[in-house]
């Protein structure tokens, strides 16, 4: 009854999730043995520290291995991010001045813009599963806390440092080499993906520990583009135009985001006096492309080119120059008077120019003009003459990059390379994946509203049954995601209405308009606040170009064309990222509330009990069941309402869950608990002891988080992490200097295998090399010998085409719910291993092809979406302030371990309750840890 109830499984087609990715939504913080825990994570030093956040080393237990065992501690990264900001405070307090508001108010009103933008960050990594991209593994969001942590693949080697005190580069010309092509590797991937990541720069690329390659981090500001996807997906070659509107939407693109000094001249456009670089550098034909219609061409420098994935190779441009050079290719003028608009100005409208030598080992580059291309400076130039292209459809694609000469440079096989490296095969997007990057959250029901939303959800789950099936049966998958063009359609009439987030559906076109008017409204009373922030821009400047170079700008954008001091202050209603509200939201109930799985590390587990259904309500076209429900929940004393709720069994809802997991969340369990192991445990040798033998320079360009990691040494077990081990292959050919010769590099595979590269396994690579195997290079794994290579290459070849047949049958296959586990075994340590002994018989081939990324999901921001019913459905605004991690200002980078202290500090109270949800003020908790609740948690 509850299935036939809303009758969608015939949607729940995602064969397996891509990334592995656990949600957690239960957080045990305390104190074991005077080190602070959460859930099975024992926090170390304190290695990073963001614009909203902190990153800290922790180490997740897994009990079931004895002391010892490599996989018994298994390093992570812990990013920890606050719900909650000033911004969102203030939203607040202007609510609480009567403005006017609606139960319709739009999501974003509801939520702050942080927890927004580290949503989008989170639904944007679940998708990526790459040798070079910086991996997702948990994410812990209890909604009675007031952190949401994400457990990321540790990067013990920091960010890629690259210039000294003086301004020098520390990185010789090979190892930038070698960065550029791991960099492009990771952002071929990603774009693959649909995902721009925007704020590509060095301190956004992390050193494996071995330093054996670079990862890409910090998807803070990237954008998702389903219409980019979709390109990517099609033919080799086809729609690369990055003018056709179909490709990109750039309502969110061309929002300022990422760090000054890496903005490419599309971004920064408005900051032109004259006409820019781009449209003299560029031939006639293709200048007036960059604008649309007769009067477009007529004033060219107005126009905004298009803003597209091309920003991020202008990145990697400014990237390449930085690593070369040791400073950035533009600079602001210091004696303007608006530094950062003098900056804009640079990058649209002046050439850059270089030093004489580059790289620490200062090779010549023979000017910045050079005549011929035999040498190495020669080609690095003309090289970055297409990187840093001001007309962006003169600019390098990526795999223009892959093939340019001094990019192969120092490869033995650069076809070999090549063909490894290539992303192969069309991509298995699947139509209703919208929802799979769903948080799960936990409700916690009001009575009440439940049943009296009872009659209504019938009626409307009944009415959208008829509507979905009409819709299936024509075989029109709807607008949105069967066609990018109509895609764009819908989003411009979502323009239309004032308000981005008034993409709302025929259900609910009322309630959309009166969300429209509150948001707008809302925004018009923001206005008075940006002013303000205007004016103290003004008067404030804009601070050093130091700063100006190095750190990530308040990523939104303010719209309009003001000055252009006026656009460099967010404007917080604009900040929302994109809001796209459509897709399926899967339910999952549990016969019983407390058979909600707990598995033996102690950690609540996400899923509830075996006896859990999957239920899927979804609308199959623009219609959003997620605008729809959010949309009912009042900003005033309106209750939050979910017509999914009543479908069930209420005493046994727990909380949400993207339908993938609900097929496949056993297996997918089972390796995500063990994938911490794969990625990090490889990499995860301590070597601050190997590290100090790096070269000079390098020594002293040390990171805040090496600085902090100093006083904390890694005791593991393993061969890598023994600090008297032999200077390896592998060390010797890490990017950081050691036997810098070419071939003398050892890497990983990575494969690009259709839809899906491999997940490149550093221990099997390394087994490989103590064989005797031959070394690659870049990331890639390129076998010297011929003879085994040709085997290997054939055996692989086999083995892919196999695995890619596979891949494609199952993409596609109508897949039933399956049972759920009892347990997301975040801490199980075998891989994929089906531990969970309940799984579908699918669940084996899952966990085989879990190690694999698959087909990519598309889910924009529904993780958002369900994140604020949940926060509803909790009464929404009581948001305790417990953190097992304790506040910013504690100290902790001498990884004391004093958790009195942050108890103390975790509970400084805040009055963070909401009242438009008619909730009671509500102090924040102060944390207490309690040393022995869970003592068996460490051992
Ligand atoms: N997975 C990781 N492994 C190791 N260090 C990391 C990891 N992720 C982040 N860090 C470090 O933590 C610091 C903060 O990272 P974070 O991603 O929070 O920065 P951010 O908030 O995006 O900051 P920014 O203002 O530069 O964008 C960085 O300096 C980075 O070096």
């Amino acid at each position: 009854m509850i299935k036939n109830g809303v009758s969608v499984s015939h949607l729940i087609k995602a064969p397996f999730d891509p990334a592995d990715v656990v949600t957690t939504d239960r957080l045990n913080a305390y104190m074991d043995e005077g080190r602070p825990m959460l859930n099975n994570y024992t926090r170390h030093a304190k290695i990073g520290e963001g614009q909203h956040g902190e990153v800290y080393l922790c180490y997740q237990v897994n009990p079931r291995y004895p002391q010892g065992h490599p996989a018994r501690r298994v390093p992570v990264a812990m990013k920890s991010v606050k719900r909650d900001n000033p911004r969102a405070k203030q939203f607040r307090q202007l609510r609480q001045q009567r403005l006017p508001t609606s139960p319709h108010t739009p999501l974003v009103d509801r939520l702050s813009t942080i927890e927004a933008k580290i949503r989008k960050e989170i639904a944007i990594m679940k998708k990526c599963r790459h040798p070079h991209v910086v991996r997702l593994y948990e994410i812990i969001d209890d909604r009675s806390r007031d952190k949401i942590y994400m457990v990321m693949e540790y990067l013990a080697g920091g960010e890629v440092k690259w210039k000294n005190e003086n301004d020098e580069p520390i990185l010789s010309v090979g190892q930038t080499r070698r960065i550029i092509r791991d960099a492009v590797l990771g952002l071929e991937y990603l774009h693959h993906q649909g995902i721009i990541h925007r704020d590509i720069k060095p301190a956004n690329l992390l050193w494996t520990e071995d330093r054996r390659q670079v990862k890409i981090a910090d998807f803070g500001v990237s954008h998702f583009s389903y219409a980019q996807r979709l390109a990517a997906a099609g033919e080799d070659g086809a729609v690369e135009n990055p003018e056709d509107p179909i490709l990109l939407d750039d309502s969110d693109l061309t929002r300022r985001a990422g760090t000054p000094s890496f903005l490419a001249p599309e971004i920064v456009f408005e900051h032109t006096k004259e006409p820019s670089l781009s449209l003299r550098d560029v031939p006639a034909a293709a200048s007036s492309s960059l604008a649309h219609g007769a009067s477009s061409q007529s004033v060219p420098s107005m126009q905004r080119p298009p803003v597209t994935k091309s920003i991020d190779i202008w990145a990697l441009g400014v990237t390449l120059y930085c690593l070369l050079f040791g400073r950035t290719p533009f600079v602001a003028d210091p004696a303007a008077a608006g530094t950062e608009w003098s900056l804009y100005n640079s990058i649209c409208n002046q050439d850059w120019n270089i030093p004489e030598a580059m790289g620490s080992d200062r090779l010549p580059t023979e000017g910045r003009h050079p005549i011929g291309e035999t040498s190495e400076g020669t080609q690095v130039v003309r090289l970055l003459e297409l990187l840093l292209k001001k007309d962006v459809k003169a600019r390098i694609t990526l795999d223009q990059i892959k093939r340019h000469k001094w990019i192969l440079g120092d490869l033995a096989e650069p076809d070999k390379w090549l063909q490894l490296t290539m992303p192969r095969g069309k991509i298995n997007v699947s139509l209703d994946e919208t929802s799979d990057a769903m948080s799960s959250v936990h409700f916690r029901w009001n009575w009440g509203v439940v049943s009296r939303r009872i009659s209504s959800l019938f009626r409307r789950s009944r009415d959208h049954h008829h509507h979905h099936h009409h819709q299936h049966d024509t075989g029109d998958r709807g607008p949105v995601r069967s066609d990018p063009h109509v895609r764009i359609r819908r989003h411009q009439s979502a323009r239309v209405g004032s308000t981005p987030y008034s993409a709302s559906t025929s259900a609910s076109a009322s309630a959309s308009a009166s969300a429209s008017a509150a948001y707008t409204a809302k925004r018009d009373i923001n206005k008075g606040k940006r002013r303000a922030d205007v004016r103290a821009l003004k008067m404030g400047g804009l601070g050093a170009s130091k700063s100006l170079r190095s750190k990530s700008i308040e990523r939104w954008p303010v719209s309009g064309r003001g000055d252009p001091a006026s656009r460099s202050t967010s404007a917080i209603m604009e900040a929302a990222p994109d809001k796209k509200r459509r897709g399926s939201v899967t339910l999952l109930v549990g016969g019983d509330r407390n058979n909600r799985g707990r598995d033996r590390t102690g950690r609540f587990a996400t899923v509830s009990g075996p006896s859990s259904s999957a239920i899927t309500t979804t609308t199959s076209t623009t219609t959003t069941t997620t605008t729809t429900t959010t949309g009912g929940a009042g900003a005033g004393d309106h209750k939050p309402k979910t017509r999914f709720a009543n479908l069930f069994n209420f005493n046994s809802i727990t909380h949400w869950r993207p339908n993938k997991f609900a097929s496949s969340s056993s297996s997918a369990s089972a390796s995500a608990g063990a994938s911490p192991i794969d990625g990090p445990s490889s990499s995860s040798a301590s070597s601050d002891r190997d590290r100090d033998r790096t070269p000079g320079p390098v020594r002293r360009a040390s990171r805040r988080s090496e600085e902090a990691l100093r006083s904390h040494r890694h005791r593991g077990p393993g061969p890598a992490q023994c600090p008297n081990a032999p200077l390896t292959v592998d060390r010797r050919a890490s990017s950081w200097g050691q036997g810098d010769q070419p071939m003398e590099f050892a890497e990983a595979v990575s494969l690009a295998a259709s839809s899906s590269y491999e997940y490149h396994d550093h221990e099997r690579e390394r087994e490989r090399e103590r064989e005797g195997g031959p070394r690659g290079s870049g990331g890639i794994y390129v076998y010297a010998d011929r003879d085994r290579d040709r085997d290997r290459d054939r055996d692989r070849d086999r083995d892919r085409d196999r695995e890619r047949e596979r891949e494609r049958e199952r993409a596609f296959a109508p897949r039933t719910p399956s049972r759920l586990s009892t347990n997301v075994a975040t801490a199980s340590p075998t891989s994929g291993s089906g531990s969970q002994g309940d799984e579908d018989e699918d669940e084996d081939e899952d966990g085989e092809e879990r190690r694999r990324f698959g087909p990519p999901c598309f889910d924009e921001d529904s993780s958002t979406i369900a994140s604020a019913v949940g926060d509803w459905q909790n009464g929404s605004g009581s948001e305790e302030d417990e953190d097992g991690f304790g506040d910013e200002d504690e100290d902790e980078d001498e990884d004391d371990g004093d958790g009195a202290a942050e108890s103390a500090e975790g509970g400084v109270a805040e009055d963070d309750s909401d009242d438009d949800d008619g909730d009671e003020d509500q102090e924040e908790n102060v944390v207490t840890f309690s040393p022995r609740r869970h003592p068996r948690a460490i051992d």
